[in-house]
């Protein structure tokens, strides 16, 4: 690896047309020398045009709509189509405190370089109040650009894209592997101070207007800086009812990739029909912030405006960013409109039985919702709303460190052209992925659109769920395989958001690291995680779905001396939960954390069901478990003042839910 965190391999990758194509000298007169190609001669006098053959033009959309003033509809001409798309775009590049937009044009600088005398720029001239230098360079939109398009912009332009033997294409994330939570700041002002979570706990990191518009002005400044920007119109949601619009104005191709693939794709006449976003993201990437910003803590940050409907990325290329970025917007849009939006993923059987499934990250979310006998509505974000659940996104994001054909083959096949993959390392000459290299992170991700998988439910929607799955991956190895629960304990379960990981390996302490996130995301949540709760309960409720926890974690001991339960069994015991057989099942009820555990599940050794049998040292078990316990308890503390739902009832009972010892 080179020093700049970079692959670089050398000879192969340089070897490719650095040079250009020489032009080709035909001679006419000399075209009798016989060839062995009786196939009829090209038509194109130069590799140029040759090359301008390849490139089919899309045949053009429909008829494009305008509303008139009396509300009829009227076409208008794709030059004015074209102009209004630069209009909107070049508002949304505008600096603030100029007043002007920057001259926007659409295409690739690169393929104009030739043409670019005698083309005539549709631009966009605003009243200019100042001009500075910058008003007056344009910036090249590539808009909306197909994966083929991106794939040929990451590989000609951004170092350490590659294409896979499997047609994905491989990138680098930079120095960010993963999300940045402690630089993610949310504008507090009038309206914001009062609705959202604010202090110990919660996600929102404050920030002042003044210092967003700061922000704002660096990202967008260094956007128009470039030569090109790359911007995405699509969808969230795909309830038709609560759409959301959002628009991403990025600097790199991998960017422009991953948010086609994970937002949801608008057909042409949808995009023609686009108008203002409701939302839009500017993300600057490798430039930073500027550390002498108030507020400021890091070159990283991540700030959301709400009342502006914006978001601005400095100082960090990591994809995830822009999705889970999305997520706390629609945590706030969401809840404000009587919809629960979660963090979980979800399927459905073929009798309509949908599942939910709840979790902290690498707990279990995609690898169990992608499931080869049910129907796919998402992966990670969904809305629970009067008409049932739907997807908030268009695509998945697969852990893939160990991913192997045989467990998650769903998920192996999605992997081909289109995805892309970030951070993995793979060969440098067959280009086969190492799903086990952990060189640059252990967080190596496949995104990739949600048609990927076979049995996707499109469009993303399904009636209201019948099982509640809470997952945690516990490395103490106390926490039953499943358990099941009554309301209060899947409230009290919820709220805590429980999971545990393995400590770092590097000094060979390798001590569990117990992780409390309420509602199982609280770096997504912009309210207080009782009115999501509340939320929760009172569908549930209504539903009569039934809640389950399920350890995806460790069993037969600890870390050390246990091992990860195997994902055949856990796949076992969620069928069991989807087929209704578990409901039906014997039950036994567990100390301290008071869980009913079956006695039996077809396909999984029943003396592993009660993790005290898998323990060979008793006291060391009982040891760990108050040890957990103890953890859960403390944890709570900061929820015992809060009311969930309407009466006290319910928050007596999911205070008595947690651990009695
Ligand atoms: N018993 C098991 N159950 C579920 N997953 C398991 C199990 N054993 C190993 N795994 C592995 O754990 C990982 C679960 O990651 P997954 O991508 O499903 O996380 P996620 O909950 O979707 O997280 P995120 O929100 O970060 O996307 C996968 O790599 C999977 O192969
Ligand atoms: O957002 C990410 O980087 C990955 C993810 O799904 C999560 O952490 O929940
Ligand atoms: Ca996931
Ligand atoms: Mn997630």
């Amino acid at each position: 690896m080179a020093e700049n965190g970079e692959f670089s391999f050398t000879s192969r990758a340089n070897k490719t047309g650095r040079d250009g194509l020489a032009k080709i000298q035909t001679n006419k007169k000399e075209a009798v020398v016989c060839h062995d190609d009786s196939a009829p001669p090209v038509k194109a006098q130069t590799i140029d045009e040759l090359h301008s053959l390849q490139k089919k033009r899309s045949t053009p959309n429909t008829p494009i709509k305008s509303t008139l003033a009396d509300g009829s509809f009227t076409s208008i001409s794709e030059e004015e189509r074209q102009k209004q798309q630069l209009q909107s775009i070049s508002a949304s590049l505008a600096s603030l405190a100029r007043e002007t937009g920057p001259k926007v044009v659409k295409g690739d600088p690169e393929a104009r370089k030739v043409e670019s005398q005698k083309l005539t720029h549709t631009q966009y001239t605003p009243t200019i109040l100042n001009i500075s230098d910058s008003a007056l360079k344009f910036t090249h939109v590539l808009y909306d650009l197909s994966p083929a398009e991106l794939y040929e912009q990451a590989i000609k332009y951004e170092k350490g894209s590659f294409i896979t033997a499997t047609g994905a294409l491989a990138t680098l994330s930079g120095a960010k592997t993963g999300r940045s939570p402690r630089d993610k700041r949310v504008v507090k002002d009038e309206t914001t101070e009062n609705e959202l979570w604010w202090g110990k706990g919660s996600p929102n990191i404050e920030m002042d207007e003044q210092t967003f518009l700061v922000n704002r002005e660096r990202a967008v400044d260094y956007l128009n800086s470039l030569d090109k920007v790359f911007v995405n119109d699509q969808f969230l949601n795909w309830d038709p009812e609560h759409r959301i619009k959002v628009r991403i104005v990025s600097a790199r191709a991998y960017h422009s990739l991953f948010m086609h693939n994970m937002c949801i794709r608008p057909t042409p006449e949808e995009l023609e029909d686009f108008g203002t976003p409701d939302f839009t993201i500017y993300n600057a990437g490798l430039f930073p912030c500027n550390r002498y910003t108030h507020y400021m803590t890091s070159s990283t940050s991540i700030d959301i405006n709400l009342a502006r409907k914006e978001m601005v990325i400095l100082g960090t290329q990591y994809a995830g960013e822009m999705k889970k970025g999305l997520f706390s917007l629609m945590h706030y849009l969401m809840p404000k409109r009587q919809i629960l939006s979660l963090h979980s993923g979800c399927n459905m059987g073929k009798d309509g039985d949908v599942a939910l499934f709840f979790g902290l990250s690498g707990t279990g979310k995609t690898t169990l919702s992608t499931d080869h006998n049910r129907y796919l509505i998402g992966d990670d974000e969904h809305c629970w709303s009067e008409n049932g659940v739907s997807n908030i996104e268009g695509g998945c994001y697969a852990k893939c460190i160990d991913l192997s054909r045989e467990k998650e083959p769903d998920i192996w096949n999605a992997i081909k052209f289109g995805t892309v993959l970030e951070n993995v390392v793979f060969d440098e000459h067959t280009r086969q992925v190492d799903y086990s290299d952990k060189s640059v992170t252990e967080n190596t991700r496949a995104a990739y659109p949600i048609e990927y998988i076979p049995n996707a439910k499109i469009p993303c929607v399904g009636p209201h769920p019948k099982n509640v799955i809470l997952l945690a991956c516990d490395a103490f190895g106390v926490l039953p395989p499943v358990s099941k629960l009554s309301l209060a304990q899947t409230m009290y379960h919820f709220i805590s958001g429980y999971t545990a990981l393995v400590a770092g390996t590097e000094d060979g302490v390798k001590e569990p690291q117990a992780t409390f996130s309420a509602c199982f995301g609280a770096a997504f949540i912009m309210l207080h995680p009782t009115k999501y709760a509340a939320m929760l309960a009172e569908r549930m409720q209504k539903h009569g779905a039934t809640g389950w926890l399920v350890n995806t974690g460790w069993s037969g001991g600890r870390y050390e001396s246990g091992s990860r339960i195997k994902l055949a069994y856990t796949r076992r015991i969620i069928d069991a939960i989807h087929s209704g057989t578990l409901l039906e099942a014997n039950y036994t009820t567990t100390e301290v954390f008071g869980l009913d555990i079956p006695t039996g599940i077809e396909g999984v050794p029943s003396e592993i069901l009660d993790p005290e049998n898998t323990w060979s040292d008793k006291n060391a078990y009982k040891e760990t478990l108050l040890k957990l316990g103890g953890l859960f308890k403390k944890n709570f503390e900061g929820f015992m003042s809060h009311k969930i739902g309407e009466d006290n009832k319910l928050t007596e009972e999911i205070l008595a839910a947690g651990p009695v010892f």
